[in-house]
């Protein structure tokens, strides 16, 4: 297994949930890291977790500029990126024919083509270095879309045709790339639901899944994994 520490990893969307759960855990592998988020108080909140160096950018995902700040941030903090952890995202729910051309723009804008300039910033860094993982976070949605969630889906099957070929363009520079597939967690992303949460996934199964997919020998990767609660009951 690979040793984490001193490595630099910079985290999408991590004021709260999967993005904050994952950021206290590469934290306590000894991993300095970036977050980056909307709200600077909730962020500083995160911060203040972080058994580890760490810096806060504000960075809305549907502004590009933000996002060339925070990657300059980041190698200006740090010297490097070894690590993107692709996680902020947005979920608005309502039947096909309700979901609105707006509410489809705004997801696109922030799953799809937040991430993929976030990318384009992120990987030429990792190509000079020849190294580097990127985490892009998808969902089950991008495996089967479901009523109420067709927008939402489409954003998520974008991620991974996204994500893999870049992964098969990428992965000659030495960089891994791992599209992350978790089902329903429970985070305010989710809101409420009818499943007892003590059953549901929680943020940091993921975080324990990250880590441990980016501890492996650097000669391998999971390409695309799919994270299941084991018995979801009914409240
Ligand atoms: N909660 C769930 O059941 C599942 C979530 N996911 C995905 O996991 C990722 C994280 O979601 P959760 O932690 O559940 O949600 P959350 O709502 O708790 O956290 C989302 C994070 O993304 C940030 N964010 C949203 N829009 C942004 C923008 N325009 N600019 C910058 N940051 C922005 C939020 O501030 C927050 O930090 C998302 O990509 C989501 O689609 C995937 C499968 C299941
Ligand atoms: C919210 C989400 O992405 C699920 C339940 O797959």
């Amino acid at each position: 297994m690979e040793h984490l520490t001193d490595k630099v990893a910079l985290v999408t969307g991590g004021s709260r949930g999967i993005g904050r759960a994952t950021a206290i855990a590469l934290a306590a592998e000894g991993v300095k890291v970036a977050i980056t988020g909307r709200h600077f108080d909730s962020l500083q909140e995160t911060i203040e977790l972080l058994e580890t160096e760490a810096t806060a950018v504000v960075c809305d995902m549907q502004q590009a500029e933000d996002i060339e700040a925070a990657v300059a941030h980041t190698i200006e903090t740090f010297g490097q990126i070894d690590i993107l952890v692709n996680n902020a995202g947005i979920m608005k729910t309502a039947s096909f024919m309700e979901t609105s051309l707006e509410d489809l723009r705004e997801m696109f804008e922030t799953n799809v083509f937040g991430m993929f300039q976030m990318m384009q910033q992120v990987i030429p860094h990792m190509i000079d270095r020849q190294s580097g993982d990127v985490v892009n976070i998808a969902s089950m949605s991008a495996v089967n879309s479901s009523p109420q969630t067709a927008a939402y889906s489409a954003t998520k099957f974008a991620v991974t045709g996204l994500t893999e070929g870049m992964m098969r363009e990428m992965r000659q520079h030495n960089i891994r790339t791992f599209t992350i597939n978790p089902s329903a967690v429970l985070t305010d992303l989710i809101g409420e639901t009818s499943l007892d949460p003590e059953t549901m996934i929680h943020p940091e199964d993921i975080a324990d899944v990250i880590v441990s997919q980016l501890k492996l020998n650097r000669r391998t990767f999971i390409k695309t994994n799919q994270i299941w609660a084991t018995n979801p009951v009914q409240k």
